[in-house]
């Protein structure tokens, strides 16, 4: 598999727990786990570099060489003070022309790869960021609807953004400030090497401080901001929730309570940033600290020295800027290390959410349907939901169903609430598979159909009849992005939907979205059968929740279902007993079990639930 760095088998198995999205609560890990998440993040980094890694290349050599140029003028500045003054004292003018040459040569090189290693980490880094940004929207599209009933969209939304943007700010700075720094801090250091040795070796003493202050700094801010990627993720969760359900949260006057606990939320992203902030805040000075203590020695021992008559002035002067400059990149590094921190545990995140993979998916050699009659059939089909992160599912949803519905046949669910009625209509539309048994189309098992062809004769009407942002046009062409404007307006007229279309303020262009455009619950859902109408199925499957509406409209929406079914099998969770009139057949499930069947005279006449119901609802209408 691309995504997934090789390994084998039984790290597979000790690392379960922390496989995909699963443990991405876990703060603390262990030396393994820590080593299996790393090798998880770094593989997924290593891979995102494919076809920008000549440019992250040359990018490093233009690096190198414009740091080296740039380390090179305290050594010019030491030469035109010891060797060019005295020559130029006696008159000789190469002793002011040739360093000052050497001198404008480098900064001009230095200036020219800057320019070119900007530019170039830009246009890697930004390529990779593209990458990934692509990837993780197609992985989460892919995923199957299990993972999104349990992940939620408010942490694929904060995966998608502030995980990203923590990677961003590594690969846009940081990594040309490390590689800045380093080579820099390098070439100072052999620098100061040639010129005094002595003065060197008080810059290695220095590094011991150095590297255990990183070591801490390391160990704790890893933890620090792991918390800070939860503590985010939780925050725009509670966030996303809030907004999607903002009718709910009004209607029921929760905004107070909303409100309060996304304080609690926000509070403690705050502290936890906090946190991981006041450690780079102890590290940053400690290593200014380091830094000046270091020049202040190199300058009093030179100091000595050069009373003693053992270093010339010049050198002094020079091993000074020199060693001052050395330090300079800690700064620069120290921040890399700060964003290093953040974008791994960002990376930790992000790279577990790529190793999802879908549940349901297409067989190997998929059979293909290219007409489809609609004949349906449940075989001994056993369901229950998968319990993700846990090893056992869920309990029995559908209970061994034998069920055989013939093309063009008009089917109603009814049953209680909780009874398994859009279980049944989520198995057909393959938003999950049957646990064991089968589900079959035209006889072919709905797992060994191709994907293509399943979604072409399958279609399901949502209850909440979503409408993307975009013209009329284009919801009712959701499904068949080719149809003709002839063929959308057929499908309009069809339904009975096309003269209030045309009513709208820039008739089939209006955008749905703008005040103008914007439409009732049963002009949605008008809409949407038109897109079903269009998309022509040969199953339809119907989730139908039509309580909102007022009863001209109903009755609208009753009409434009009649045409819309027209000779297609249908499969329609009744929630009014109207919807049930135009049905062939009716199915009462309860507990996952089909316990009435027949035509609704025969049940209404078996005395049983369904005539019960049927009573109950003629009552209310007398
Ligand atoms: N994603 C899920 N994960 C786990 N259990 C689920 C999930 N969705 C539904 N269930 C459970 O499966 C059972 C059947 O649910 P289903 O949605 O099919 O009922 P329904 O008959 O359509 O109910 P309603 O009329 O209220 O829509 C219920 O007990 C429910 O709690």
């Amino acid at each position: 598999m691309a995504e997934q760095a090789p390994e084998d088998r039984a790290t597979e198995d000790r690392f379960r727990h922390l496989r995909g999205t699963a443990g991405e609560e876990q703060v603390e890990l262990s030396r393994e786990e820590r080593r299996f998440i790393r090798r998880r993040s770094w593989w997924l980094l290593v891979r995102l570099s494919e076809g920008v890694r000549l440019k992250l290349l040359l990018t490093g050599l233009a690096v190198l060489v414009s740091q080296a140029c740039q380390a090179a003028t305290p050594l010019i500045v030491a030469f035109a003070i010891d060797w060019g003054l005295p020559r130029l004292s006696e008159g000789q003018s190469s002793g002011m022309w040739l360093p000052g040459i050497a001198y404008i040569a480098c900064a001009v090189i230095a200036a020219v790869l800057i320019f070119l290693y900007t530019r170039m980490t830009a246009e890697a880094s930004q390529q990779m960021l593209y990458r990934l940004r692509r990837e993780v929207f197609r992985k989460t599209q892919q995923l199957s609807l299990d993972f999104h009933e349990d992940y939620t969209s408010g942490k694929v939304i904060s995966r998608q953004t502030s995980d990203l943007e923590s990677l961003r700010e590594l690969l846009d700075g940081g990594v040309n400030s490390l590689a800045q720094g380093l080579v820099f801090m390098t070439f100072t250091a052999a620098s100061i090497w040639l010129m005094d040795w002595r003065s060197g070796l008080l810059l290695v003493a220095a590094m011991i401080p150095i590297a255990l202050l990183a070591r801490w700094y390391q160990k704790n801010s890893e933890v620090a901001y792991r918390r800070t990627r939860i503590s985010s993720a939780r925050m725009i969760v509670h966030f996303v929730e809030t907004m999607t359900g903002i009718r709910a949260v009004q209607a029921f006057r929760r905004e107070g309570t909303r409100s309060r606990q996304y304080h609690r939320l926000a509070k403690t992203y705050r502290d936890d940033m906090v946190r991981s902030i006041g450690l780079f805040g102890v590290m940053q000075p400690s290593l200014v600290l380091i830094g000046n203590l270091t020049v202040t020695a190199v300058l009093l021992w030179g100091g000595f020295r050069v009373l003693d008559g053992g270093l010339g002035v010049g050198v002094l002067v020079a091993l000074v800027l020199a060693t001052k400059r050395a330090f300079q990149p800690l700064d620069m590094i120290a921040m890399f290390y700060n964003s290093l921190q953040s974008a791994t545990a960002a990376l930790e995140k992000v790279s577990g959410l790529l190793e999802e993979e879908p549940t349901v998916t297409e067989a190997e050699d998929p059979q293909h349907l290219e007409e489809a009659r609609g004949e349906l059939e449940f075989t001994d089909a056993e369901f229950r939901y998968p319990a993700r992160g846990q090893n056992d599912a869920g309990p029995v949803v559908l209970q061994r169903m034998d069920l055989h519905i013939p093309a063009g046949q008009t089917v109603a669910v009814v049953g209680r609430t909780g009874a398994g009625k859009s279980t049944l209509a989520k198995l057909l539309a393959r938003f999950y598979d049957v646990s064991s048994g089968s589900v079959k189309l035209d006889g072919i098992d709905l797992r060994d159909l191709a994907l293509e062809d399943h979604h072409r004769h399958v279609a399901m009407v949502t209850q909440e009849a979503f409408l993307f942002s975009g013209s009329v046009r284009d919801n009712i062409a959701l499904g068949r992005p080719d149809a003709s404007e002839e063929e959308i307006i057929a499908a309009a007229r069809a339904v009975g939907v096309h003269e209030f279309i045309e009513a709208l303020p820039e008739g089939y262009a209006t955008d749905v979205a703008t005040r103008g455009g914007r439409l009732s619950a049963g002009q949605r859902q008008l809409v949407s059968f038109a897109r079903a109408f269009l998309a022509d199925p040969a199953v339809l499957i119907l989730d139908e929740a039509t309580s909102s509406l007022d009863l001209p409209s109903e009755h609208l929406v009753q009409q434009g279902l009649e045409r819309l079914l027209g000779q297609r099998t249908a499969l329609i969770i009744a929630h009014r007993l109207s919807t049930v009139a135009i049905a062939d057949r009716v199915l009462v499930v309860d507990e996952g079990r089909i316990v009435e069947d027949g035509s609704p005279e025969e049940l209404i006449a078996a005395g049983g639930y369904f005539a019960r119901l049927h009573s109950a609802w003629q009552n209310s209408l007398s």
